[in-house]
């Protein structure tokens, strides 16, 4: 059951949306972009709040818009919405909030309470179902948000920058905790986030839009190591590992090409441990001193942006590192070199996975 959408939308401003996606179900595609670029848009498009002016959305054969015969209304759309500021009805308990969209549907009263007082456990808000939406978090109020949409058993799920309104502590935790039911879900989901964090830890496959277009797309991995513009490579520019920590050392996993990092705040359990190319030294000698990481690597690409060059390195683990053209010259960066990578623990930032 695949998700295609060849979303066509032209808006009397002159702008012009024009791209196709697919989701296949359990991906997690997150649409990445500058303002304005057409994100919203093409979540509202699917979601049935904006009707296409061509193309066709259609899950297998089963179609939702095609111009100008078929217009599926949202509501009888098999779609999941959490908008960025939740839009939960405040004078609803947290509990009417998620029978909502069940009602809507036609599910009646009992079974409605019944379903919705299941995902509020899910989500672990067992004990805050007759709370009103003012009276719970920002996090909580998220999740309520995600039980909401999930209730009505969705096949499609759309997120509109879910973890926006949270500030940094919190969405460090929603966002692991958002993965998890990610990964529980077997739907579709569109992720639309400014946040190329939030798009690297929680979706399988990056589509970035400018100005209307999709620019580039593919895993997040990938799409780090050979970004095609300069607003990708600033974007998607993070290394981002998994591991085991125990106090200041992360062990990372094989998947994250081995190694170990020390991080500036002591961690236990599964972790990720990201910082930017920025934070990169390269040296063709071990750096001395410091509380520094340094590792032996070896140059695979060089790659010139505007302003930097990227050069993507091999070694235990893997990394990106952003250099000035100078530093190219003077170490002589070529595919082959062997240097030393060093990042201090200060630049790390280290956050449950
Ligand atoms: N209701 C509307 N009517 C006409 N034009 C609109 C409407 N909504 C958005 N637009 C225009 O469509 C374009 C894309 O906007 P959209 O909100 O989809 O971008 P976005 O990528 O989500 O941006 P942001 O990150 O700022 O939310 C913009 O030029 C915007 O002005």
């Amino acid at each position: 059951m695949t998700l295609y959408a060849d979303l066509v939308v032209a808006r009397d401003t002159g702008f012009r949306l024009a791209a196709h996606l697919t989701i296949e179900p359990g991906q997690v595609v997150a649409l990445l972009g500058p303002n304005g670029a057409g994100k919203t848009t093409a979540l509202r498009a699917l979601a049935g709040l904006v009707p296409l002016t061509d193309g066709t959305v259609r899950l297998d054969d089963d179609s939702w818009d095609a111009p100008p015969g078929v217009f599926v209304p949202t509501e009888h759309r098999p779609v999941g919405v959490v908008f960025q500021d939740y839009l939960l009805f405040n004078h609803m308990t947290a509990l009417d909030n998620v029978a909502f969209g069940l009602r809507a549907r036609g599910t009646d009263r009992a079974t409605a309470r019944t379903a919705a007082r299941q995902w509020l456990d899910k989500v672990g808000l067992g004990d805050h179902a007759l709370t009103k939406p003012r009276a719970l978090s920002g996090g909580q109020a998220q999740r309520v948000a995600l039980a909401r949409a999930l209730a009505t058993d969705p096949r499609l799920l759309l997120l509109d920058e879910p973890l926006a309104a949270l500030d940094a502590s919190t969405r460090v935790h929603i966002r692991a905790e958002l993965g998890r039911h990610l990964a529980d879900y077997p739907g579709h989901t569109l992720l639309v986030t400014h946040d190329p964090l939030d798009a690297m830890v929680l979706a399988d496959h990056l589509v970035i839009i400018e100005h209307g277009e999709i620019v580039q797309q593919g895993p997040p991995a990938q799409v780090a190591r050979q970004p095609r513009t300069d607003y990708v490579a600033q974007l998607v520019g993070l290394n981002l590992y998994r591991g085991t920590a125990r106090d200041n050392v992360v062990t990372l996993d094989d998947a994250s090409g081995g190694g170990e990092l020390t991080v500036a705040e002591p961690a236990t359990g599964q972790v990720h441990v990201a910082f930017p190319p920025t934070a990169v030294s390269l040296h063709p000698r071990p750096p001395a001193g410091g509380p520094r990481n340094s590792w032996p690597v070896t140059v695979v690409h060089v790659e010139q942006h505007a302003h930097t060059v990227r050069v993507r390195l091999d070694g235990m683990p893997p990394v990106l590192a952003d250099v000035t053209p100078a530093t190219v010259a003077e170490l002589h960066l070529s595919p082959g070199t062997p240097l030393w990578a060093g990042v201090k623990a200060t630049e790390t930032t280290t956050y449950p996975s």
